[in-house]
């Protein structure tokens, strides 16, 4: 394989890395600081993977120790690396840009551990593929959060379950000053990526100000993204909708219950209203950390799973960190045509409970007429226990025996338009097709609204602790495809269409897994037959990521 041109650079190791104390990793070989010295090394990277220098060190330096643990749920092992992956398989030659994957990947400052999943500082993983080759990088997002953390060995900002600790009475009373202007929440941004009509590239977690924008080339942070109009708001949703126009998204208002549904061209830092939602139960609205549309209607859901005021302000972690499960106040859906922002239907459904909408579209008649929103998402039941699950330590002890994760489904949602005041909601497939797991779901982006037939998410084989295969769900067949690593934790598989395509399911499934060696793998599976077509491995296991987004080749 031939090397790409070969650059130095510097990879850096700091001192929140503590598990790496002085030792360094330099492609596929981890050094500690006197052999560095001894041995003069120059840190290469940009070369195939197979051609980075294996340096030995003297016997009584050598530091190389294979952990065998699963890696998703430890801590990043250094700040960045990069450089080409060996290729098992064959990567089709249409496939030509980059995979972005962000999502918490560091959980402890200095000595302290974070508790929750969601709490972790977060790390960039790139997958670069251009004429069959892949490069990878990983690289922290230089959040204020994380640079404060670093700089100070201490947590500064509220993070998901994670508070700063006052030092006396009077810095706690400015502690409530600074969470109500704001000041004090976090940016880390941990939970996804964008890449925006005009090609910026932002990743985004629920805080308005944990939106920061990144190059997709370097994985530099490159700064704040600044919302330029006056609409304000803490927070909003981490899945907005975008595509190359436009950027859809929900402002939640916890003083006056509900949601303001905003709009932000391609090109612009400005949301422009569309309109507003009010909660019909409830003291608060519902979490809303996804959101689905169809080509003519904006979905606002309104869990009973409601953020809680009160909760946002207590030092220690409630069972339901900022939420509180409300099952008197219902659950409903609300839908708001996006062109005129009137609400045309708002309906009780079934108590819910979801992290991510799959997808949503709307439902004629023979006529044509527009009878019924259809939306899908990852329903876990009803049931909040899944963010218990999704704590460190639950995730960290697991004995690979016990069954304990709470069943999910494909929810399927129909909200009629006749004025009717219910709407359904059921299983869109037997749940025991993808073992009664499901969350980290993508499609085809063709079909963002529109009627669809494929869904990529991880599903379960049961016994397990957390999702642990990708399924391919057939929403007309009502089946699912399964791809299983045995002790293995994959994370979102990702849908990237090829360029000319004309079926739905005509392109790749990318996703990263964390085997139970401790190591990592870049994972391609064929869209269609849901075969594995690739893979490569990575230097070292990396924490478990969220979401990504595809930066397609210019
Ligand atoms: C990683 C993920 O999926 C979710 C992250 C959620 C975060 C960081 C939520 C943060 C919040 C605060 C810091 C205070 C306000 C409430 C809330 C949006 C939950
Ligand atoms: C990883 C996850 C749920 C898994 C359970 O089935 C949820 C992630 C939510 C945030 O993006
Ligand atoms: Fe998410």
């Amino acid at each position: 394989m031939a090397s790409f041109a070969s650059s130095t650079r510097k990879i850096y190791c700091n001192k929140m890395f503590d598990h790496v104390k002085d030792e360094t990793y330099f492609g596929k070989v981890k050094i500690n600081e006197k052999t560095k010295k001894n041995l003069d090394i120059k840190l290469v990277t940009n070369v195939a993977a197979s051609q980075l220098p294996v340096i030995v060190p003297p016997p009584d330096q050598q530091v190389i120790k294979k952990e065998k643990k699963l890696a998703a749920w430890t801590s990043v092992r250094q700040e960045r690396w990069e450089g080409e992956l060996v290729v098992e398989g064959e990567l089709p030659l249409w496939l030509n840009g980059t995979y972005l994957r962000n999502g918490p990947g560091q959980w402890h400052v200095g000595n302290y551990n974070f508790r929750h999943l969601f709490d972790g500082y977060a790390t960039l993983v790139r997958l670069h593929f251009e004429n069959g080759r892949l490069i990878m990088g990983h690289r922290q997002v230089e959040s204020e959060a994380y640079k404060a953390a670093k700089s100070s060995n201490k947590i500064c900002y509220r993070e998901f379950s994670e508070v700063p600790k006052p030092d006396n009475f009077l810095s706690y009373i400015g502690d409530l000053a600074k969470l109500l202007s704001g000041a004090s929440l976090t940016d880390n941004a941990n939970t996804g990526v964008v890449k925006l009509g005009d090609g910026r590239v932002v990743c985004l977690t629920e805080t308005i100000k944990g939106s920061i924008v990144i190059d997709p080339h370097t994985l530099d942070t490159l700064g704040k993204f600044e919302y330029s109009d006056t609409l304000g708001g803490l927070i909003h949703s981490a899945h907005p909708i975008v595509t190359d126009s436009e950027f859809l998204t929900l402002i939640p208002d916890l003083i006056k219950p509900g949601y303001v549904v905003v709009r932000m061209e391609a090109g612009s830092n400005e949301r422009k209203y569309i309109g507003r939602v009010n909660c019909r139960g409830g003291p608060a609205p519902g979490w809303v950390h996804s959101f689905p549309v169809t080509e003519h209607y904006i979905v606002v859901p309104e869990m009973p799973l409601r953020y809680c005021a009160q909760n946002l302000l207590k030092a220690e972690p409630t069972p339901l960190y900022k939420f509180e499960w409300h099952p008197n106040s219902k659950g409903f859906m609300h839908v708001m045509c996006k062109a005129s922002g009137n609400i045309v239907a708002s309906v009780e459904v079934p108590l819910y409970v979801t992290f991510h909408f799959i997808n949503a579209y709307e439902e004629k008649d023979e006529d044509g007429r527009v009878t019924a929103v259809i939306a899908d998402c990852c329903e876990h039941s009803a049931d909040t226990t899944i963010l218990d699950k999704l704590r460190l330590d639950n995730l960290r002890s697991y004995n690979g025996k016990d069954d304990v994760l709470p069943d999910a489904r494909v929810g399927r949602f129909r909200i009629p338009l006749d004025g009717s005041p219910y709407g359904e909601l059921e299983a869109a497939l037997d749940p025991n097709e993808h073992g009664r797991g499901m969350d980290m779901c993508s499609i085809n982006p063709v079909y963002l609204g529109k009627k669809y037939r494929y869904a990529y998410a991880c599903g379960a084989k049961r016994p397990c602790n957390f999702p642990n295969t990708l399924t391919k769900i057939d929403l007309f067949d009502k089946k699912a495809k399964i791809w299983y690593d045995e002790g293995a934790v994959p994370s979102e598989p990702f849908f990237v269409a090829r360029p000319g395509a004309t079926e739905e399911d005509d392109g790749v499934v990318i996703s990263m897994i964390s085997d139970k060696n401790g190591e990592g793998y870049a994972l391609i599976l064929d869209g269609s037959t849901f075969e594995e077509i690739a893979r490569a491995k990575f230097p070292y296991g990396l924490p478990y990521g969220l979401h990504g987004c595809w930066v397609p080749k210019k």
